[in-house]
């Protein structure tokens, strides 16, 4: 977006060092802010304070929202994890080593917010974790193994409960959570509730009638040794479990897009997207949209894809809504912002967490086939939970 009278942003700069620590701190400040980057850390946002607010996507953006969906209709206990979008007061944009904003006032904003805080420290007092899980993947299994079972893929999810010794501050998560690379950090908070991500995954971004989406779905270990960690990410590839898992992701998403795209790019086979603990199959995927869709319709149309739900899709939410302890709420849910020229960009709230006071809760799922083994699943959401647990443990060293 261009700086100019009836552009959104009309403050515009050479971004310095300093502009992160006062913008970090203002996360703290407001009672509602949020911040985006990007996986490869060219686009970052930061969002404060409140001018509107939904509970889900809305379907007209007059300026700039940002938010999360919850995964599903379940209702749950704490307000944000059903749902929460909002109009901010002030938006910054980093890009290019320039920032933009929506207020000529930024300067002075900044100015008034130039305290600084020491990184508080928070301790994991106590971890709660579910612990017939395996026994209720097992049953999942023998229901997947059956020839008549009505499902062919569950993608199955578990929480942690996590006691902490203060409260978390958005500021120090996000200090935290930009030392993990090759992920999108995403931070949505409202009064005393935070949700955090660092997701490998994006939903959709749409930008003059481009969109580009992703199937990430299969799952190994990393390794320290390149040889052995070479060796996890061939077999990987060549795994008939993982390729079923994720071929049922590619064809899903391929099947809408076809239908409301011009042209459409689906490679025939999935590379390795590599993080630090682990390394999926994935397959990206473009494409030129044909209708004048909303960011929110693609949202709706391609939201809970197999790789965060399951096949059929109708018969995978019912059976996660029935068999998962507690409603997901955010988790696995689409987390991002949309402007109003209907550019977008919305990842999956995965490898994520909700801190409230003291209580944090961590969360992890695995996609589930006829021929998946519990324990090997239960090892994988293991992993998965570990960016968040780094993360809570880099707030507990200097
Ligand atoms: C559900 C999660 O991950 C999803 C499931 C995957 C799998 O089953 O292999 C891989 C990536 C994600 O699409 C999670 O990280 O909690």
């Amino acid at each position: 977006m261009k700086k100019s009278d009836n552009q959104f942003f009309k403050f515009e700069r050479e971004v310095t060092s300093q502009d992160y620590q006062v913008l970090n701190q203002m996360l703290d400040y407001f009672r509602v802010s949020a911040f985006f980057e990007n996986n490869t850390a060219t686009q970052i946002f930061y969002a404060f304070g409140l001018k509107n607010s939904w509970q889900t996507l809305p379907q007209k953006v007059n300026t700039m929202v940002f938010g999360a969906n919850a995964f599903d209709g379940q209702h749950s206990k704490e307000e944000l994890m059903n749902g929460f979008w909002f109009e901010p007061e002030i938006v910054v944009s980093i890009a290019n080593g320039r920032l933009q904003s929506n207020t000529v006032e930024l300067d002075s904003i900044l100015a008034n917010h130039q305290q600084t805080h020491d990184i508080k420290r928070v301790q994991i007092k106590k971890i709660i974790s579910e612990t017939d899980w395996i026994q209720r993947v097992d049953d999942l299994i023998k229901n997947l193994n059956d020839v008549k079972s009505p499902i062919d893929k569950v993608v199955f999810g578990r929480q942690e409960m996590i006691e902490l010794s203060n409260q978390n501050r958005a500021s120090c998560l996000l200090q935290a959570l930009r030392m993990q690379h090759n992920v999108y950090h995403v931070i949505l908070k409202r009064e005393n509730e935070i949700f955090v991500s660092a997701t490998p995954e994006r939903l959709v971004f749409v930008s003059q009638g481009e969109i580009q989406t992703a199937a990430v779905a299969g799952t190994t270990p990393r390794d320290r040794d390149p040889h052995r960690d070479r060796e996890l990410g061939n077999s990987l590839l060549h795994s008939l479990k993982n390729q079923r898992e994720h071929q049922f992701v590619v064809d899903s998403i391929k099947m809408k897009l076809e239908a409301i795209t011009t042209q459409l790019n689906v490679p025939s086979n999935p590379i390795l997207l590599q993080n630090k603990q682990v390394q999926h199959l994935y397959t990206p995927i473009s494409g030129t949209l044909s209708a004048n869709m909303s960011v929110k319709d693609l949202v709706d149309n391609l939201h809970p894809t197999p790789a965060l739900g399951g096949v059929p899709q109708k018969e995978a939410l019912q059976y996660i809504a029935q068999h998962e302890q507690q409603p997901r709420g955010l988790f696995a849910g689409p987390i991002g912002y949309v402007t109003a020229d209907n550019t977008g960009e919305l990842v999956v709230g995965i490898r994520s967490m909700y801190c409230e006071q003291t209580r944090a809760r961590l969360f992890a799922g695995a996609g589930i086939v006829a021929g998946s083994e519990a324990q090997q699943e239960y090892d994988e959401t293991a992993l998965k939970f570990k960016p968040m647990l780094q993360l809570l443990g880099e707030l507990t060293h200097d």
